[in-house]
């Protein structure tokens, strides 16, 4: 007699699909949905495609999302013809126990923060792996206007981080809006409030990738054993 194969672990790509679905709950019938940038995000496209007549449509916040609504038959909106949304979906590339995140990895920040911003609700979904106990273990994205990138860096070595211009085929990567992203890594980000709001008003950056003012509302983490619900008030 054989025994049953012992059922494998879900692999990241099904964690992501898992959670991609898990957020419909949280899509909010007739009305425009804000949302986010990044390979869960587009497990989230798919399912929402399967229930796009039921939404008036969405608010995204990279030209990569636009072009995969748009594809499936979702109507995008600019966001300034929508004054408020009741709900914005994106992923995280690390997010604690208090709803605080880091964002960027896919260099979408700056406009994942301004729809995040005119949202009622920012859910979260993301995979076990992007927990954390203390946010800067992910290199931190920071859009810059160019010219102020090797003033920014220096700041950021004063406060012990290393940090270098991304790049795209061997030039620096250039964002929806023009600028180019510094990664920092070797930060420990105890204050995420106040550490958000120092490094905002440093000449020359655009948007710092720490959502700590745009917390999460709700994050919906895939595990192993299904995906966990953690609400922060
Ligand atoms: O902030 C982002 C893009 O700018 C993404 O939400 C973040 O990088 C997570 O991406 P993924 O779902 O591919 O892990």
């Amino acid at each position: 007699m054989t025994s049953p194969a012992p059922a494998s672990a879900p692999t990241q790509d099904e964690l992501k699909a898992q959670v991609g679905r898990a957020a419909l709950d949280y899509v909010v019938k007739g009305e425009i949905i804000g949302v986010g940038t990044g390979s869960t995000v587009n497990k989230f496209i798919e399912a929402l495609a399967g229930i796009k007549d039921q939404i008036r449509g969405a608010v995204s916040s990279s030209e990569a999302s636009t072009e995969r609504l748009k594809a499936l038959g979702i109507e995008v909106f600019d966001s300034n013809a929508v004054e408020e949304l009741a709900v914005y979906i994106d992923g995280a590339d690390e997010i604690d126990g208090r709803g605080y995140m880091i964002k960027g990895g896919g260099a979408a920040l700056t406009r994942e923060k301004i729809v995040a911003a005119q949202s009622r609700r920012f859910v979260c979904i993301a995979d076990a792996s992007k927990l954390v106990n203390t946010l800067g273990a992910f290199p931190l994205p920071v859009e810059v206007v160019p010219m102020a990138a090797r003033r920014v860096m220096r700041q950021f070595a004063r406060l012990g981080g290393l940090a270098q211009v991304r790049e795209k085929d061997g030039a620096p990567l250039v964002t929806d809006n023009g600028q180019h992203i510094i990664d920092v890594t070797g930060l420990r980000i105890t204050d995420p409030l106040g550490f958000e709001a120092e490094v905002n008003q440093w000449p020359g950056v655009v948007e710092v990738g720490v959502f700590a003012h745009q917390r999460a509302s709700v994050c919906l983490l895939a595990t192993s054993s299904g995906v966990r619900t953690m609400r922060f008030g």
